[in-house]
């Protein structure tokens, strides 16, 4: 049997035994039923993900038997109009058109505002009727603004809990709240209505197969627990790059920018998964303290390590979308200086990380699509080769070694190494890579998409990939007052290019605290200084060093 038949022959088996748990939840207690409600049944998250997770889920027999799905919005809306607007993201095979229709079927929609007590009333009766079990339980997903979860969430637990034994979970989207002080507002609001076993906070990230991955590679191979640590790592970069822009998002955009919309809790939550100590067991609560504790030791971020942008049309690109800059989104005031494009560098002040820069780099309207974490070792001392020919054909620049984890898209792990140039005389480098790109090791296994493997872990009552408010609290602290700063206009907005690479201070940035970009770009512009080339990183890195002495 060939590694790609015996990996889809386990996961077959793991996913039939999931299938049986999930199918079966409740059954103990006979019929019991489930209802699960989209809340902004009507809008953009809904439509490209919420809907098409929940039909991929029950077209592949994980949703609980005896399961109804209630969409919730003040639009006055059909159960066929949802699914007309999502229809082009459900991929259905035509051969399952019919379970498609059977899908469709147990969905309802009913529509209400987010704050009148008559109109939660009714959702309860309304559902009491389709469900046909006060005592179903009940899963609520709030796919709404950030600004209508406090009304949302108290009518939900003061007139929709289920009756007992039936449970509630409420599942939460991002941003949870603006800022520190807003977050805490919002969990202490949340705190009066739920208790924390109630509250599911979603952050998509934490369900990507390589996000999940970090654990099992970090804690399962002793080639890297050694390695693991300020002696051995020179800097990391986590990456997160998009080529779109906010298209049409903007009025939601604006009010939050990038360092609110990605970094403080993607990025982050991939940050503390990479560098927390090892956790005492798999389960949530031991994995979440580990994390919680790592970004304890991190100092709130500060001015100096900050760079920011916001994009502008390409007057010269054919394509319409990429003429459009920010300020021609809808809804966003032509004065914006909301940043599209960040990069922040964080110090975890502890034995292990102590002086290791974590770089976290986000940008919309960019060249590519990529999310990708890169841990860029230390160079090789002793300068055996410094005479060969080696990094990029210069002599005596030896590239550092760097373990890639692309989180998307086309999931790999790869490890950038030095092998002697093959077929030569002597000992010329050669820079390759150990290269496990999963679509290719393991042609024919689905990797599930991060919603369905949440939404399912929400049906099973699995927390380890949910954020607990202290990290939360943890994770605003440290972007708070770079957030305030911002606000203030004291850090410059810098213009890029739609398409471009990103911003030439953000690698400048990165390079003089120690990060050595090993790509073949080359920067055109000569806006502010040169860097892109890895001997000018080096010796950019190298005066760091020497400064910070
Ligand atoms: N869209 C995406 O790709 C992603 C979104 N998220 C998060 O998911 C949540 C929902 O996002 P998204 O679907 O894009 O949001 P939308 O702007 O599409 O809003 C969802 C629904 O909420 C209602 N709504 C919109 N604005 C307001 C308002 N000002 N006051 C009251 N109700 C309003 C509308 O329904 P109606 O008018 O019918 O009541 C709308 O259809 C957000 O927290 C977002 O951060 C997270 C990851 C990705
Ligand atoms: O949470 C968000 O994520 C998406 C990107 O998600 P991905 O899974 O496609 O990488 C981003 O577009 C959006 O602005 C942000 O709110």
């Amino acid at each position: 049997m060939s590694l790609q038949e015996r990996v889809k022959e386990k996961v077959d088996c793991i996913y039939q035994r999931l299938r049986t748990h999930v199918t079966n939840i409740g059954s103990s207690t006979g019929s019991q039923r489930h209802v699960f409600f989209v809340f902004g049944a009507s809008g953009d998250l809904a439509k490209k993900k919420i809907y098409p997770t929940l039909w991929w889920l029950y077209r592949d027999g994980f949703i609980p038997e005896n399961t109804c799905f209630i969409g919730y919005a003040r639009s006055e809306l059909t159960v066929e109009k949802i699914f007309q607007n999502a229809a082009k993201y459900m991929k259905v095979q035509d051969d399952e058109r019919e379970k498609y229709e059977q899908f469709i079927k147990i969905n309802s929609y009913v529509h209400g505002s987010y704050d009148k007590a008559e109109d939660f009333e009714r959702l309860n009766k309304e559902t009491n009727k389709i469900s046909g079990q006060a005592t179903a339980h009940r899963f609520f997903y709030l796919a709404l603004p950030p600004s209508v979860y406090g009304n949302v969430s108290e009518m939900i637990s003061k007139h929709c809990r289920p009756e007992s034994p039936g449970f509630l979970r409420l599942i939460v989207e991002k941003p949870f709240g603006k800022d520190l002080e807003s977050s805490n507002k919002l969990s202490e609001h949340l705190n009066k209505f739920y208790s924390e076993e109630e509250l599911y906070r979603i952050d998509h990230y934490l369900g990507k197969e390589m996000v999940q991955n970090i654990i099992v590679l970090r804690f399962s191979n002793k080639i890297f627990s050694r390695v693991w640590n300020r002696d051995s790592i020179a800097a990391v970069n986590i990456i997160f790059k998009e080529d779109i822009g906010t298209q049409g998002r903007g009025g939601y955009f604006d009010e939050f920018g990038i360092i609110r919309d990605v970094i403080q809790n993607h990025l982050m939550q991939i940050l503390s998964i990479v560098a927390m100590e090892k956790p005492r067991s798999t389960t949530g609560e031991d994995i979440r303290d580990e994390k919680v504790k790592v970004l304890r030791c991190i100092a709130p971020i500060k001015i100096e390590d900050v760079v920011i942008g916001q994009y502008i049309g390409d007057k010269d690109s054919t394509d319409p979308e990429r003429q459009k800059g920010y300020l021609d989104d809808d809804g966003v005031p032509k004065d914006s200086r909301t940043p599209t494009y960040a990069q922040v560098v964080l110090f975890i002040n502890n034995e292990r990380w102590d002086g290791v820069p974590f770089i976290l780099r986000a940008g919309k309207a960019l060249n590519e699509k990529k999310a990708e974490i890169r841990i860029q070792f230390r160079d090789v001392p002793g300068g055996m080769f410094d005479e060969e020919l080696t990094e990029h054909g210069v002599k005596g620049t030896l590239a550092r070694d760097e373990l890639v984890i692309r989180v998307q898209p086309n999931e790999a792990i790869y490890l950038k190494v030095n092998t002697k140039r093959p077929g030569e005389m002597g000992f010329s480098i050669e820079g390759t890579e150990l290269d496990l790109t999963y679509n290719e090791r393991y042609q024919g296994v689905k990797l599930p998409d991060a919603y369905e493997r949440l939404i399912l872990d929400v049906f099973t009552g699995s927390k380890i990939n949910f954020v607990r408010s202290d990290e939360l609290q943890e994770a605003w602290r440290i972007v708070d007052p770079i957030l305030a700063e911002i606000d203030k206009k004291k850090v410059p907005v810098i213009p890029y290019k739609f398409g471009a690479v990103g911003l030439r201070e953000a690698f400048a940035g990165a390079a003089m605290h120690g990060y050595i970009y090993t790509g073949t770009y080359v920067w055109k512009d000569e806006r502010s200084g040169s860097i892109g080339s890895p001997s000018q990183d080096r010796e950019r890195s190298k005066s760091f060093g020497k400064e910070k002495k």
